[in-house]
């Protein structure tokens, strides 16, 4: 089949989190599978900055009622699989690819609508007639429709599949800040109140939707569960389905990962102490291989627990425990994070940055990695930290509670520790159990971290689910 992506970040290309490490390795993995797969994307700066390409074909002009949009379309070769870019300085010649550092661009319903026309008259214009057509979240959200609306005889046979990443970004803009899709007013049914939403508008027209655990594919379907959007989906049932991402193991293998001091595998797990050692001299912690040490590499939002995880840090470092946190985001968690790493800086770690190399050590030298969340639509690192032998610890939603066993669930086959109750009491107890299972059960510790080392979620199944999916709206 051909299949075209679209989708705002790929991993080597543009990353601001999980959704890039999907765009670079499902695609791969679909060209493994043998299909013709091609990525349209918006041309970043940063993305500018690292590769001067080559327009693929001559200026393209754009018009939606009077305003007229020149662009070009440039064109990389990366892996094997063609990665077109929609370059429109005005929109996509910024600093960051959603922000002002935290404050979101008052033109995001802008930009990425006229993103999701670019990328459908790119595809005529350079002839690419898909069968498929798959967008990512928000950012590609009204493509579905448009090319519902607007897609001409080229398109007539393509089918669109929606994948939802993470269901709290919706993208509600108020439709006059959207010259691109006024004249879309009339038959916009997601307009309410002059806003519109276009998660909800992607949700309504893409053929197929999915998201990407099973788990949270229920989830939605509830009230608590959905950020208000079970009624739509609940609508649209039949058509939503959840698979599972995978671990790209080219990249997180503890045995070749060529950030780490010292390599290690599930058959010689030694060298991991290594990594904790250099972990806690970088970053400044005491260096006491026997005191446990948790990691956290997570964008700094609500969603990753920091509202259960701050009011008990106090009580945890009355443990013998240390803390390495990386992460940007939220101004206010960044404060708070680097205050405490201030007053505790043997036993707590704040490397605020964006940083690939800490995010390889902390998995490698912390022993358990802590993901709290308070809702997450599948989660990567937990997947990681079990390719590392890094226990994780996280509350039972959406994909984390598809991918970690606890032992008082299934003893034999336990990989982490997991807890349910929403607060900071449960957290912190179910951070105390791990730490009893430390400290009270090394034996059997070790035999976890060689269990999690030897579980597989791999980008090939997750493939041969989208590729079964894709079918559906292809039968052959
Ligand atoms: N400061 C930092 N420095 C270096 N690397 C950092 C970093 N902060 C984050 N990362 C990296 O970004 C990725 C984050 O992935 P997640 O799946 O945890 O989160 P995210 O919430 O962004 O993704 C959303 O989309 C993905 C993909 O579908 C879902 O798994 C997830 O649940 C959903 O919220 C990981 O590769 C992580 O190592």
């Amino acid at each position: 089949m051909k299949i075209i992506f679209t989708i705002s970040e790929v991993e080597e290309l543009v990353k601001t989190g999980g959704l890039a490490d999907v765009g670079k390795a499902l695609p791969l993995a679909l060209k493994a599978a043998g299909h013709d797969v091609a990525i349209v994307m918006p041309y970043y700066q940063s993305i500018r900055q690292q590769f001067d390409l080559a327009t693929a074909c001559p200026q393209q002009t754009l018009f939606a009622e009077s305003t007229v949009y020149h662009f070009d379309i440039r064109q990389l070769n990366w892996n094997g699989i063609d990665v077109y870019f929609i370059d429109y300085p005005p929109y996509f010649d910024r600093a960051d690819l959603y922000s002002n550092t935290y404050e979101a661009y008052s033109d995001n319903g802008e930009r990425f609508s006229f993103f999701c026309g670019a990328a459908l008259m790119a595809m005529q214009s350079l002839a690419l007639a898909p069968d498929i057509i798959h967008c990512h979240d928000w950012h590609t959200a009204m493509l579905p429709f448009l090319l519902k609306h607007d897609g001409t005889g080229e398109f007539a046979n393509t089918k669109s599949v929606f994948t939802i990443h993470n269901a709290a970004f919706q993208g509600v803009h108020r439709l006059e800040t959207i010259p691109f899709l006024r004249h879309h007013r009339g038959i916009l049914s997601q307009v309410h109140g002059g806003y519109i939403n276009m998660l909800q508008t992607g949700i309504e027209f893409a053929d197929k939707i999915t998201t990407v655990s099973p788990n949270y594919a229920q989830e939605l379907l509830t009230d608590l569960g959905s950020h208000g959007l079970h009624h739509r989906l609940v609508t649209r049932q039949q058509d939503l389905s959840g698979i599972l991402n995978g671990c790209d193991y080219t990249q997180w293998n503890p045995a070749t990962d060529p950030f780490l001091p010292k390599n290690y595998s599930a058959d010689d797990v030694g060298p991991k102490q290594h990594c904790k050692q250099v972990l806690q001299h970088k970053t400044g912690l005491a260096e006491k291989s026997g005191t446990p040490l948790i990691g956290m590499v997570c964008r700094l939002t609500e969603q990753k627990g920091f509202g259960y995880l701050l009011p008990v840090l106090d009580e945890l470092m009355d443990h013998n425990v240390q803390l390495v946190i990386v992460g940007t985001g939220d101004p206010k968690v960044c404060m708070d994070l680097g205050e405490y790493a201030q007053n505790h800086p043997t036993q707590f770690a704040f490397i605020n940055g964006f940083s690939t190399e800490y995010a390889h050590l902390v998995e490698a030298g912390a022993d358990f990695f802590l993901m709290p969340s308070q809702f997450e639509p599948c989660g990567l690192n937990q997947m990681y930290s079990l390719a590392y032998g890094t226990l994780p610890i996280v509350r039972a939603v959406g994909g984390l509670k598809d991918t970690v066993i606890d032992p008082k669930d299934d003893a034999a086959n336990a990989t982490g520790f997991v807890f349910s109750l929403p607060s900071p009491e449960g957290l912190l107890a179910c951070i105390r159990r791990a730490l009893l299972f430390y400290y009270e059960h090394p034996e059997r510790f070790r035999q976890m971290q060689q269990r999690a080392m030897h579980t597989r979620f791999t980008w090939q199944t997750a493939a041969n689910d989208y590729q079964a999916l894709y079918q559906q709206l292809w039968p052959v």
